[in-house]
């Protein structure tokens, strides 16, 4: 017979060990900061994939004798080594703007607590500032009128989403700006339909929700039957308000980490259509910055060409020419001039290189409007692959 297993003495030892595994997630979190100071020293980039893979390589092999999986290994590491690279990053960036050690910042973001936006704006500064004052806003202009009047530090703005495109909106305001885009992040969209007391979603009668999410999560809402669909000013309305109901036949379409900051919890996960869902914030403040030489950056600018024809390709041709990276093209309508349009253009480059400096004096030949947005760090952090031989099992 087995000895009865006490449950609450195995969690004692598992609670213990994960306080002994955050514990050494924040020593080595330390140990790379001193590896950014070095770096600054010396002026390396921050990130070194070779070192990355061999790091890779291997733990997966020191986990596999551990009889841990290869995938399992791969991801806790990338996940580590992504904090690791981006904690650097908003070091250095310090470094290269004092003026930005400011341990309490305010920032302005569409909607209130729990939006999409929200969690953005807590997740770019959870490693910049102690403290963040938050301003809820009812539209972009709003935004970017509490930042331009000075009333806030920092706005944040949603400037794309992989399922629906580029936010129009946001473009058109950074026409007529003089506010500076001065970081990105990418936040994962996950729609979950969450609810405030327990129930089933046989027993779901109204879901509450915005536009956006509701169209995002069509083909989920399709398949159920007999539900009302009430439409709100923003997910965190949709969010407030099922939670005043506390009724188990209504629900909102939200994220879960968001709906938990309104005691609701997720009866379904993962309902949109798209299982990639990722939007792009931009953050914009009065004031460019630098950006520091160890750290990738990109540069954001808008031209308008006029009627000639190839005079877009003629800025491209630039471009490529001094080997500068475009990630971006986007075009908007010049308002008044019809049939004339703004180009925005990303490219992965420092606005402080003599390269991309020479292709700016350039393109500012071929048009007849140039704007430099701004120059920040890029924020997107792509894992570094292992090679399928180490993924194989042993
Ligand atoms: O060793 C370095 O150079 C680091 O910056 C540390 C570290 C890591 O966290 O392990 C992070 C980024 C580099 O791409 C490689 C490794």
């Amino acid at each position: 017979m087995n000895q009865a297993l006490d449950l609450n003495k195995i969690r004692e030892k598992i609670t213990e060990l994960d306080q002994q595994l955050l514990t050494l997630f924040a020593e080595r979190r330390a140990l790379t900061l001193n590896v950014a100071k070095s770096k600054a020293q010396q002026v390396r980039p921050v990130r070194d994939q070779q070192r990355e893979q061999e790091l890779l390589i291997s733990l997966i092999n020191k986990g596999k004798a551990l009889g841990l999986d290869a995938h399992y290994v791969t991801c806790i590491f990338q996940t580590i080594i992504e904090d690791s690279v981006l904690n650097q990053q908003a070091y250095l960036q310090t470094l290269a703007n004092p003026n930005m050690q400011e341990p309490t910042v305010s920032v302005a973001f569409l909607g209130a607590k729990g939006s999409y936006s929200y969690l953005a704006s807590h997740r770019y500064f959870s490693r910049r500032a102690e403290k963040i004052i938050e301003h809820g806003c009812q539209s972009f202009y709003d935004i970017m009128q509490q930042v331009e009047s000075g009333m806030v530090d920092y706005g944040m703005l949603p400037i794309e989403n992989t399922s629906s495109g580029s936010i129009n909106e946001v473009y058109d305001i950074l026409q007529h700006t003089n506010l500076s885009i001065v970081g990105e992040i990418t936040q994962p969209i996950e729609h979950c339909l969450l609810t405030a007391v327990n129930s089933q979603l046989s027993k779901i009668r109204t879901i509450y929700a915005h536009g956006q999410p509701f169209a995002q999560c069509s083909n989920f809402l399709d398949k159920q039957k007999n539900i009302r669909i009430e439409y709100c000013e923003s997910t965190a309305d949709a969010m407030a308000k099922v939670y005043q109901l506390q009724d188990d036949s209504v629900a909102v379409i939200g994220s879960e980490e968001g709906g938990s900051l309104y005691q609701l919890h997720a009866l379904e996960k993962s309902i949109a259509n798209q299982v990639e869902n990722h939007s792009r914030f931009i953050l914009v403040a009065r004031k460019p910055i630098d950006v520091a030489e160890q750290i990738p950056a990109k540069t954001t600018l808008i031209i308008a060409t006029g009627h000639k024809p190839g005079a877009l390709v003629e800025c491209l041709m630039v471009l490529k020419n001094k080997g500068i990276n475009m990630c971006k093209l986007e075009s908007r309508p010049i308002q008044g001039r019809p049939w004339e349009e703004m180009f925005y253009i990303d490219v992965e480059a420092n606005l402080k290189h003599l390269a991309l400096q020479e292709a700016i004096t350039e393109i500012t030949e071929q048009t007849h409007f140039i704007k430099i947005l701004g120059c920040y760090p890029i924020e997107h952090i792509s894992p570094t692959n292992v090679p399928s031989s180490a993924l194989a099992d042993a």
